[in-house]
This record gives structure tokens, sequence and C-alpha cells, in this order.
């Protein structure tokens, strides 16, 4: 039988490639491999998929779908995963025969079409790194590839062996009742297989958190902790983790001009210390402003790729939510100044977990003993906030078990147990930062100043709150420190916030009965961690 012909556009030698792509079992007529930035942007610009605004980046709209759609997403149900999977609300099981179906008849659909190819890894540590493939039919999701993967040198290229594939086919749409899907978009992980299928949907961000959802469950079975953190690293080595959901301030609270980034969003933590899973960040732009993020704000430049930010002749207007509030800007790391390529830290010293409290009780800044950084991190008490998921309009108050349960495929007691047993090891501090609101709930309070909350986390990691009295909260059982270096002292107790402290009062009392509630779904969890979270007597 005669191959059919592939044209390959490459600057390296294809053969290797060609056959990959052939044993693969696709047949575009022609793929561009790894190209250039500026290639891919001119290609995007050329095929109308974007254009390029005032900033000199590209600027796309992605269309119905500008967030994830967590309820089109699955993971393969087979004998690797079977007992292995969080089955539930948030991992829904995919037959392996209809993934079959669904990957043939997607192949089918690129047959002779143009595609874009990205060569690369997840994972920064070469012991923990995984190689991956990404297959696009839209060139800027190829640069948006590039610039959030991590991006193999000319030999590494010419070497590749990808272990994972992405087939993210946005023009490609799937019929329920007939591919097995839950509509026409489909996120669907295949572990055994080892590859993932993207359909129907153009957010960009589908592709970065399937494969964070591989490496969460890979991770765990060496001995590594994947987690939905930001990382960054000071002046004397010390390593600081953000860990929080969607829209908490992982990105934002990370790119601080005294310390170096080393990731915004998925981390691994080894006994050799942590790394990124990426080679980029992926920041929200809605009301993204030069003064309070600068560094996000200089990253927006050629190269960088802006989603649904509303151009106004030409120029990004940062406030205008028409498409979504969910507007994002994905741009390499090293569009930040000074950020840590290979993207590797220590153990870290100093770990928070940011949480947005839509009701505006919790404390600002509260520390942690061990174990109410487990009881915590269990809860993963914050809120969704607009956009980032389809249908959330409005903050919305959730336990997502580890700050991240959209990406966690294993039961939340399987990370929990390496998070104890790290910062045991490590003796890392933890406390809870509530970006969220203050002074009443969402709708009557104000969300927590930025620049108070970068006043906390700096004095956390720096160690002034070591040497400052604490105040204990019975009700939710947190330590409160009594004064921040630069934050006015009396927003520290979120009660002198809100003018009607009886309000004040039933709404904690209701989220301490929420926290309490939640946590008994956990089993055989230790005593001595039930008891350190809040305490609620009806
Ligand atoms: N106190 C605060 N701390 C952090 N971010 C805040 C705060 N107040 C408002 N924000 C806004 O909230 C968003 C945080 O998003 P981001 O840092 O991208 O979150 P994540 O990376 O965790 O998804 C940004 O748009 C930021 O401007
Ligand atoms: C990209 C996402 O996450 P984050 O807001 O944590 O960057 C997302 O949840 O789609
Ligand atoms: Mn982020």
């Amino acid at each position: 039988m005669l191959l059919p012909l592939i044209e390959v556009v490459s600057t390296l030698k294809v053969d290797k490639f060609l056959s990959q792509i052939q044993s693969f079992g696709i047949s575009p007529s022609k793929i561009h491999r790894n190209l250039s930035v500026d290639d891919l942007v001119k290609i995007a610009v050329e095929k109308k998929e974007g254009v390029i605004n005032s900033t000199g980046s590209l600027s796309v709209n992605t269309g119905k779908y500008t967030g994830r759609s967590p309820d089109d997403r699955f993971i393969v149900y087979d004998d690797k995963t079977h007992n292995t999977v969080d089955w539930g609300k948030v991992n829904h099981q995919f037959p392996s025969g209809k993934f079959e179906k669904l990957l043939e008849k997607m192949k089918s659909f690129v047959n002779n079409k143009e595609l874009y190819v990205f060569d690369g890894f997840v994972g920064a540590d070469k012991d923990n790194r995984l190689p991956i493939r990404v297959i696009n039919d839209h060139v800027w999701q190829s640069l948006f590839a590039r610039n959030l993967f991590i991006r193999p040198t000319n030999e590494e290229l010419e070497n590749h062996n990808p272990e994972f594939t992405i087939l993210c086919i946005n023009n490609f749409e799937a019929v329920p009742a007939v591919d097995g899907t839950e509509s026409n978009v489909f996120i669907i992980i295949d572990l055994t297989r080892k590859i993932v299928l993207i359909g129907g949907t153009q957010y960009a961000g589908e592709m970065k958190k399937s494969m964070f959802s591989v490496m969460n469950f890979l991770l765990p079975e060496k001995g590594v902790f994947p987690m939905h953190c930001s990382a960054n690293i000071g002046k004397d080595d010390d390593t600081a983790l953000f860990f929080g959901l969607s829209g908490t301030g992982k990105t934002t609270l990370s790119a601080d001009p005294n310390r170096k980034l080393i990731g915004d969003d998925e981390h691994g933590w080894s006994d050799n210390g942590t790394f990124n899973f990426e080679g980029g960040c992926y920041a929200k732009c809605i009301n993204l402003s030069q003064e309070a993020e600068p560094e996000i704000w200089n990253a927006i430049r050629p190269g960088a790729v802006l989603e649904n930010v509303v151009l106004n002749n030409n120029q990004p207007d940062y406030d205008d939510n028409l498409l979504t509030e969910n507007t994002r800007v994905a741009y390499p790391l090293d569009y930040i100044p000074g950020a840590v390529i290979p993207s590797v830290g220590g153990h870290p010293k100093v770990i928070v977990f940011l949480t947005a409290d839509a009701l505006g009780v919790l404390p600002p800044i509260s520390r942690l003993t061990k174990e109410g950084a487990m009881y915590h991190f269990m809860s993963g008490y914050t809120s969704k906030l607009a956009g980032t998921e389809r249908g959330i309009k409005e903050p919305k108050s959730v336990f997502s078990e580890c700050f991240g349960a959209p990406f966690m495929p294993r039961p939340a007691a399987v990370y929990a147990k390496v998070l104890g047993e790290k910062i045991t090891k490590h003796n890392t501090v933890v406390y809870l930062v509530n970006t969220g609101w203050s002074g009443g709930p969402y709708g009557v309070g104000k969300r927590i100043k930025i620049k108070y909350s970068r006043a906390m986390v700096t004095a956390a990691i720096n160690g002034s709150l070591n040497i400052v009295k604490y105040k204990h909260d019975d009700l939710f059982n947190l330590d409160i420190p009594t004064e921040v270096p630069d934050v006015p002292s009396d927003i520290l107790d979120p009660k002198n916030t809100w003018t009607d402290k009886d309000s004040y009062n039933l709404s904690a009392k209701k989220l301490a009965q929420m926290f309490v509630e939640n946590f008994k779904k956990f089993q055989n969890v230790a005593p001595e961690i039930i008891s350190a979270g809040p305490v609620y007597h009806a």
C-alpha cells in the first residue's frame, strides 16, 4: 500500500517524526512541527484566527467556550483506573470502547487537513518529566502549547519520543447520542492509551489542565506530590508555595519583584525539592492594572496570546468583561523577569493556602498547625470565581479538595497523606490566606486589596509573622496575627470589618457548620486532624 504523502514543515530531520505520526495513524496533508513563535503568529494572522493588538501580542476569541467545561471532562474507565480514580461528580467515567471509536473518528476528520504539532515536556525535573506531543488544528492553540508546556532543545526535539499525546481538534464536535459524550464538547483522558482527546472547545486551558490531571494521576505512584500551586524562591533560596483554586491569586501573588518565579500553577514536590510542570503562565486579565500587577502587564507583548480580551481601537481593555470574566494571557515563563529556568526549587519553607471566601468571614491571614494544614487541605474551602468554569457567574462557595478537585483523579486522602509527610519532614509552616471578601459577603463587602494580600504573604515568607502575637479564633480554630507589617491591623480580624456584628456571627457560624458537614465525607481520618478544624455546636 502506498503511504499517503504528508508534508512536514520543520527545521530538523523529519524521518523519525513522520514514522511516529504514521504509526499514530493520522494522514494530514501537512504538519507544521514546533514552528517558531514568529511563524506561528504570522500564520495565525494569515488564517484570521487572531489579530495583533497594540501590545504586539496575539488576540484571539475562543467563541462559545471561554472557560473550562467540567461536565464534559472524562477519564477512561479500565483496569488501570477502576479502583485508583475517585469516580463521581468530578471524575466522570468514559468507556474504553467508545474512546477507541471517537479516536478513529477524529483521525478520519483530520485526514488531508493541515495540522500543527508541538513536541515538548511536562515537568522541569528531568527525573520526573513526561515527553508529550500536542496536535492541533488551530495554529494559535499550538502557540499556546508552546508557551505553556516546556520547550525542548533541538537535540531533545530530534530524539523526541512522546509518551502522551493530546489530540485537540477544536473544529471537531462530538454527537452525544453516538459518541457517548455529554455535549458536543469533550475532554477525555485515557491513561492506558496515553492519549487526551479534546474537541468542540477552544478554551486553551483545557490542554494544560488535562495534562495536569495526567501528572496528578501518575506522580503519586512515583512518590512525588503533585500540587495545584504556584511557587517562587527568595534571595536566601527559600521556596514558597501558594495553593489555591482558580482565581484565588496563585498567579498574581507569585509574581513578586523581590522573588524569582518558579511557576504559577502546577508543581511537583519530590525528594529533590519542587519543580514546575509547565514552561509558561496563564494569567487572568480581568481588571488587570499596571500598578497592581506590573510583571503580568509587562508580559503582554509579542509572542503572548490574549484570550477573549475586548479590544478598543486595537488596544486591550482589561476592564471589559463583555466576552467573559475569565479573560487570559498565555506567555512563556521567561517573560517574567528573573524567572527560574529550568524551573526547580528547594523544599518549601512556607506554604500559603489561598482561599477566596465569598462569605467574607475568614481572617485575611491565619497560621495553621500541621493538623490544621491537613484539615484545610482536605477541605479545600474557597469559592469558584466567575468565568473559569462554564455556568459560574458569581463567586460560589465550594469545598474543592486539595484546592484543585477538578484536576485530582485520585482520592484526596492520597494527596493529603504525602502533604502531611512532607511538611513534617521539612518543617514547613502553613498559612491560610483569604484573598476573597472582607467587610461583608460578596455583593456587600469588597475583595481584599491585592496590596494587603501581598504584604501578608510577604510577612509570612520573610519570617515577620514568627515574632508577632497571635489571637486564637475559637470558632474557626485558627491563629490570627494581631499585626502584619504594611497592613492596617483593624482588617486582620474580619469581625471588625463588618458593620453588622450579628450578621457576621451568623455567617461565621454558618461557615463553621459547612466545614463540619463537609468533613464528614472523609473516613478514617485521625481525630487530631478532625479536631483541628472549625468547632461547631448546633
Ligand atoms: N487580594 C487579592 N489577591 C489576589 N488576587 C486578587 C486579589 N484581589 C483581586 N484579585 C484578582 O483576582 C485574580 C486572581 O487570579 P489569579 O492570580 O490568576 O488566580 P489563580 O492563578 O489562582 O487562578 C486576579 O484577577 C487578581 O487581579
Ligand atoms: C486555567 C485554569 O486555572 P487557574 O485559574 O488556576 O490558572 C482553569 O481552571 O481553567
Ligand atoms: Mn493562575
